[in-house]
């Protein structure tokens, strides 16, 4: 089985454009866990643009699933993980300055830094995973870190299976196969969408989790705009 995990850093972005608390973010994960997701992701920015470092802790309580907690391991970050302990912490090497997650770790490059941060998150009893490009060499790195599990970045397959080229999904399959018999998890997660999510699902062995969110919130829009603007013309009649 394949858990969802939905990433509800958009619920904050939301939030912080009033400066109020609507809407609520604590609420939400409560809801998409009451409604069957299998788990909930954050990845707070050093920036805090839309998770903020109060709403990991907040959460903490909150989210009976599985606690997802994605980023990149400067120190502050380290140590709030290592405070809060949530269920798995995702290592991205993402720039303080980008728009959204825009590359996966170069696993041999930054191995030795890779091997003490996983170490330290293991000792505490926190899963690891690393966000990596779909390549065998990433795969094999990965494995050498430490690391429970990767999460493949999922953009490329996303956007040329969008355009129509289903072979894109061939690098991510090759690498999950090494992955199975390299012994480590795998995850996926980056504009997945309903669009695209069955396909893939179906052409990645053991497939163990996806974590989505901008689309996720996306489509729920689209999906739940009837209802809402029903109920407001109900009221005013
Ligand atoms: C790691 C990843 O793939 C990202 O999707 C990320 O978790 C989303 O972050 P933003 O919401 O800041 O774009
Ligand atoms: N790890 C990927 C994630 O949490 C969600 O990415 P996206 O669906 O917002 O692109």
């Amino acid at each position: 089985m394949t858990k969802l995990s939905v990433n509800i850093n958009k619920i904050a972005t939301l939030r912080n454009s009033r400066g109020g608390d609507v809407p609520n973010v604590v609420q939400f994960a409560r809801d998409v866990q009451k409604f069957g997701a299998q788990g909930v992701t954050i990845h707070p920015r050093p920036d805090e643009r839309h998770i903020r470092y109060q709403d990991v802790y907040d959460l903490k309580p909150e989210v009976y699933t599985e606690y997802n907690i994605e980023g990149n391991p400067i120190r502050q970050f380290v140590d709030m993980v290592l405070d809060v302990k949530p269920t798995q912490v995702t290592l991205v090497p993402d720039a303080e300055d980008a728009i959204t997650s825009n590359a996966g770790w170069d696993t041999i490059k930054h191995k030795d830094f890779l091997v003490d941060v996983i170490k330290e998150f293991k000792q505490n009893g926190i899963r690891t995973s690393i966000f990596v490009d779909p390549e065998l060499k990433q795969i094999e790195g990965a494995k050498a870190t430490g690391a429970d599990r990767i999460e493949l970045y999922t953009e490329a397959f996303a956007h040329h299976y969008g355009l129509g080229n289903e072979m894109a999904i061939k690098p991510y399959t090759d690498c999950a196969v090494l992955a199975n018999v390299l012994g480590l998890g795998i995850n996926a997660g980056h504009d997945l969408s309903l669009d695209n999510i069955k396909f893939f699902k179906q052409h990645i062995p053991d497939l163990l989790e996806v974590s989505i969110g901008h689309a996720l919130i996306s489509e729920s829009l689209y999906l739940g705009i009837e209802n809402v603007i029903n109920m407001y013309l109900r009221q005013l009649k």
